[in-house]
């Protein structure tokens, strides 16, 4: 969320976060690398237009406007740098000048060598347990984060991979209403909306970009997870990648994978909603991950086939109102889940990634909870494929992308929920390979033909080859008179003009002979 520079007392007072690129001898004579031109502190945009109906409580909220109530100035850079302090580069650039461009390529976690499997898993254990270099995060509401004596501000350290799970549990937590008053639970910054897609595009670009400085490898690349194979089954959950089931719970991930041993992070929920607290680094009980196992849901026993991949793709609007999850005919609620694949709306449907979320059947099946199960990063990875498949096959223009009226936290112009420095949703609506530095190696399965669309074909076939063999048939029989005309005797024909004209040659009369 905000860099441990600005988690401090005087930053948060004045409302600005705009750390010094280098150490200076003066503070804040080299803010957002000014010094070599890498940019400058300003003033931040806000998106300020009106969100839909489906939250009415306006003021109550610390992500409202983000990131307007913690900070009003931040850096902005110029050319490629980026990053809190203009000290990085923007994806796909790299070099000391960000000049460079790059381009990585994420691949199906299947698809990769023993030794690249290896160096990923080994990538989310150093994660798991290397605390953040840059961010700290929030474990107070803004009203109480200067703490009980107005001097200490409430932020903890986060290890780098449960930031990735604390970002998204940030997004999702209800809204505090008070103490003795229910939360309000109709607000989500990250599903549910137009910003489903784009707020998950950079939650893992963020998490690929950590891990790249942490194992300096600029083209460390995620994998992705193809959950719609139409085997039903979770094929990366073995021991050499994901983790197999445990023998003795069958509810737990097998003592032979690693992530047996990891724990996992915002527990504690009833205690945040109630108490008005916020999730901290603190890590609990361990992965639970039943697949297929929810018998008491049998339609979230399944996961989705290729043919509903091929289908979600072919939907042309990319939203649609009223932008949220009841939207009909809209890509991002068919791959989001919650329309069938053809794209119509459907409330007992779950589908695409809402399914394969559901399929695990534990902790990655709970938003709040989620990431903690590293296959959320490999399912989102395919996810986030199928939108760049999208925008590449559709090639839409951005102002298809809702300005207004989208559910809170999912309009265009939103800076996305937590994320630090500010980063609006347009600026992930972009193909990635050009954009973002990034492209998918993936085949992308074909439609088969649906049932309607065999018959109409049959019934056009039918009528074609009628009429094929109408018109031919036409053509025999006026091909056969011709000929029979061209046989007919001279000789007769003129016997017959003749002895026909006869009788009107007029008789020589014998007055004239
Ligand atoms: O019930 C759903 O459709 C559902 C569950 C679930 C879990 C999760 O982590 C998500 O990101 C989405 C989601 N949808």
């Amino acid at each position: 969320q905000f860099p441990r520079q600005c988690a401090t007392v005087d930053a948060l007072t004045r409302g600005e976060c705009c750390p010094d690129l280098s150490p200076v001898v003066v503070p804040g004579s080299d803010r957002c690398g000014s010094s070599s031109g890498r940019g400058q502190c300003v003033q931040v945009t806000a998106d300020s237009r009106p969100h839909g109906p489906q939250y009415m409580h306006d003021g109550r909220d610390d992500r409202e406007q983000w990131p307007l109530r913690f900070f009003n100035r931040t850096c902005q850079c110029n050319r490629n740098f980026s990053g809190y302090n203009c000290g990085a580069c923007r994806a796909g650039w790299s070099g000391p000048a960000c000049d460079q461009q790059t381009q990585i390529v994420r691949r199906n976690l299947l698809d990769l060598s023993n030794e690249e499997r290896n160096r990923f898993l080994r990538a989310l254990q150093q994660a798991k347990n290397t605390i953040h270099p840059d961010i700290v995060i929030a474990t107070r509401r803004r009203e109480e984060i200067l703490g009980p004596d107005g001097n200490t501000p409430q932020f903890e350290n986060v290890s780098i991979y449960n930031y990735f799970v604390w970002s998204h549990y940030y997004s999702v937590r209800k809204t505090f209403l008070g103490p003795g008053q229910q939360s309000f639970g109709g607000i989500d910054f990250s599903h549910e909306g137009p910003a489903f897609l784009t707020w998950h595009r950079y939650h893992l670009l963020q998490l690929e970009r950590d891990l790249q400085d942490m194992l300096q490898d600029p083209f460390f690349a995620l994998p992705y997870w193809n959950f719609a194979t139409g085997r039903n089954t979770c094929d990366i959950c073995t021991d050499d990648l994901m983790g197999a089931r445990s023998n003795f719970d069958t509810t737990l991930i097998s003592q032979n994978s690693i992530f047996s041993q990891w724990r996992v992070l915002c527990e504690e929920i009833d205690d945040y909603d109630t108490l008005g607290t916020i999730c901290n680094s603190t890590e609990g009980g361990p992965i639970r991950r039943n697949p297929a196992g929810n018998v008491a849901r049998p339609m979230v026993q399944r996961l989705p086939e290729p043919q509903d991949v091929a289908l979600c793709l072919e939907v042309g609007l990319f939203d649609t109102p009223p932008f949220y999850s009841n939207s009909t005919d809209s890509f991002r609620n068919t791959v989001e889940g919650y329309s069938d694949p053809s794209g119509k709306y459907n409330p007992a449907v779950r589908s695409l990634h809402n399914l394969a979320h559901l399929f695990l059947n534990g902790t990655g099946g709970q938003t709040h909870l989620s990431p903690n199960d590293p296959i959320f990063v490999l399912l989102h990875t395919f996810t986030d494929a199928l939108f760049d498949e999208w925008l590449r096959r559709h090639n839409p223009d951005i102002s298809i992308y809702p300005l207004e009226n989208a559910p809170i936290g999912h309009n265009r112009r939103y800076n996305m929920v937590p994320f630090w420095p500010p980063v609006a949703n347009n600026e992930m609506f972009v193909t990635a390979p050009g954009n973002l530095g990034y492209s998918y190696e993936v085949q992308w399965p074909t439609r088969a033909l649906q049932v309607t669309e065999i018959i109409t074909i049959a019934i056009v076939t039918a009528l074609i080859l009628v009429a094929i063999i109408f018109a031919a048939a036409t053509c025999i029989v006026r091909a056969r008179r011709n000929k029979d005309d061209l046989h007919q005797p001279l000789l007769t024909d003129q016997y017959q003009t003749y002895s026909d004209d006869y009788d009107s040659i007029p008789t020589p009369s014998h007055s004239m002979v």
